[in-house]
């Protein structure tokens, strides 16, 4: 099987695909992978999803709004940034906006001075700095090879900093089957209360919610997509019944089942 995912080559996206024992082909950006799963050009994508620090990469939950694609698996790893350049004379940092905002304090107080750029990926930002010798990466250590000085390790504002990724299929494969469900919900309406009537379906089911996000809908100021995590799959029938309920609350929207899946931790 093939896995798509952010490249170069070294992204932390690259590391969590590894769970997958694919072959790997790269993608400059999260909506290019999600696009080329729902075109059923791969059978697998691997995205980033939530970070501990930073929260959600919002343009992956736009892209789960817009293309049809399944949620197959869940993989959460450590994330530890370090400082890579050819030497300590540079003067712009270049990493993944997720990065730079993970290390926003140690940057603060140690480069006050130095122009952060925010690039496609992490490991795009090394191999810029192999490239030009003014430029720093943030990224995992070992994007920095032969050539690249390990200037400062462990850079990240917390200790414990971890991201979770999902692996996408083709909306055909789908499953019922796993512990959580991911759903995404545009109710396309407007009213006292109606936050409180999405959540209710759970609530009374005893259904544990472990995210809602929402996000603009694009359509008005004001107007939003809702992004659901439960503890709860799909086969379920109280899973099933929540679902009716929701559908009917968002009759003039829609809902979306990304599908079930198990959580799975991969140290690396
Ligand atoms: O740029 C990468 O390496 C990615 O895979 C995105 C990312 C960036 C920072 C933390 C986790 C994932």
């Amino acid at each position: 099987m093939t896995a798509v995912t952010l490249g170069p080559e070294g992204t932390y996206s690259h590391r969590a695909t590894r769970a997958l024992d694919d072959d790997v082909v790269f993608r400059q950006s999260v909506t290019d992978i999600v696009a080329a799963v729902a075109a059923g050009e791969f059978d697998r994508g691997v995205i980033p999803i939530e970070n501990s620090i930073e929260g959600s990469v919002t343009e992956s939950q736009d892209a789960l709004a817009e293309y049809d694609v399944a949620v197959v698996r869940e993989i959460v790893t450590p994330i530890r940034h370090a400082l890579l350049a050819q030497g300590p004379n540079f003067d712009t940092i270049a990493s993944h906006s997720q990065a730079l905002a993970q290390c926003r304090s140690y940057l603060e107080s140690e480069y006050p001075d130095a122009t952060l750029e925010a690039v496609s990926s992490t490991a795009q930002g090394v191999e810029y700095a192999r490239e030009n010798p003014s430029v720093a990466g943030i990224a995992h250590p070992a994007t920095a090879g032969d050539d690249l000085e390990v200037l400062a390790a462990d850079i990240q504002d917390q200790t414990s900093n971890a991201t979770r990724f999902f692996a996408l299929a083709p909306a055909s494969e789908r499953s019922e089957a796993g512990g959580k469900t991911s759903l995404v919900v545009y109710p396309n309406a407007n009213y006292p209360g109606l936050l409180l009537e999405l959540l209710e379906p759970f609530a009374d089911r005893d259904i544990n919610l472990s995210r809602v996000e929402s996000r603009p809908s694009g359509e008005r100021l004001g107007d939003y997509v809702f992004h659901m995590d439960v503890d709860a799959g799909l086969y379920e029938e109280r899973t099933q019944e929540a679902l009716d309920d929701l559908e009917a609350l968002a009759e003039r929207g829609w809902v979306r089942r990304l599908g079930s899946y198990d959580l799975e931790h991969v140290v690396d």
